[in-house]
């Protein structure tokens, strides 16, 4: 199995990286492509056995899988240019490009497309990958649910879920750092360096998720361990809730979709 990975930013970087630490894809066999070269040379210095170059061309020659990873308006150029064979998986990440739309721009009726959307995460082995796709046979849904499964967790969505589903989790990521980082700034006016807060907050919210995932529990369900009556959480659970915590988680995953 030889994949191309066309474009090295934050998503392909990261998917790079995950691709090359996981067991299905050899590192040797994955080549990525990117305009500049300090990109590449970055993931070069990391993962010495990857592939790169300049030339997205030659990164899809022979490649069973070309992964799409440049901004969502690049997509429809890069595919033309890159004349892609009609045996081969087409992976797109760009949000808000439709399978349609994929299957449009490689100009071969049939071409199997796929969808995916990863956080970026995926570098840690730990995302939430969103995959559907069009004209792909059980054989090549099982591939790319192996080859991400082992990326963290992959799900196959319908088509029309991925929006809501990409706010969620893709876009939620954001989220929750952006929790840790509010975190840190309140440790900090409490006197915590900001490096021990940051730490602090990180293994308390990968405690949270690790609770949910390996029990299968409901949040309502742990909140109420911790919050003790008459107890401090919550004081602070209902400060959050005054000042419209869920109300606005709501309406972000809103925004984002
Ligand atoms: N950043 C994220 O968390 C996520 C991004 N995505 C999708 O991933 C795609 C890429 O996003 P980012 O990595 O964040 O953007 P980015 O701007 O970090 O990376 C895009 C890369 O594509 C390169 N590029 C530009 N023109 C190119 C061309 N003609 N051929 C090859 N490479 C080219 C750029 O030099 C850059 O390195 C977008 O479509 C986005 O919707 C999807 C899920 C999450
Ligand atoms: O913000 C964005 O558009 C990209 C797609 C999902 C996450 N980041």
């Amino acid at each position: 199995m030889k994949a191309a990975i066309i474009g090295a930013g934050n998503m392909g970087s990261a998917i790079a990286r995950g691709m090359a630490k996981g067991s299905i894809v050899p590192a040797t066999s994955i080549t990525v492509s990117n305009p500049s070269q300090g990109k590449l040379d970055r993931l070069k210095a990391a993962f010495p056995a990857l592939q790169v170059t300049r030339d997205n061309r030659a990164a899809a020659k022979g490649a069973d899988m070309v992964i799409l990873a440049v901004k969502p308006w690049l997509i429809e150029p890069v595919v033309k240019e890159l004349g892609i064979e009609a045996d081969t998986l087409v992976v797109s990440v760009a949000a808000g490009i439709s399978c349609g739309q994929l299957a449009g721009y490689t100009g071969n009726l049939g071409q199997p497309v796929f969808r995916l959307i990863p956080n970026t995460a995926i570098s840690e082995m730990q995302s939430m990958t969103l995959i559907t796709g069009n004209n792909t046979t059980d054989e090549q849904r099982k591939l790319m649910l192996d080859i991400f499964c082992e990326m963290g967790m992959a799900l196959w969505l319908p088509e029309e879920k991925m929006a809501a589903a990409t706010a969620m989790t893709s876009c939620g990521i954001a989220y929750a750092l952006k929790y840790i980082q509010a975190a840190m700034q309140a440790g900090i006016e409490l006197g915590i360096y900001p490096k021990d807060g940051m730490r602090m907050v990180a293994q308390s919210l990968k405690g949270a998720a690790e609770l949910i995932l390996n029990n299968d529990t409901h949040p309502s369900i742990e909140i109420d361990k911790v919050c003790t009556p008459g107890g401090i959480t919550i004081k602070g659970i209902n400060e959050l809730e005054h000042e419209g915590f869920t109300s606005t988680v709501i309406k972000a995953i809103k925004a984002s979709k």
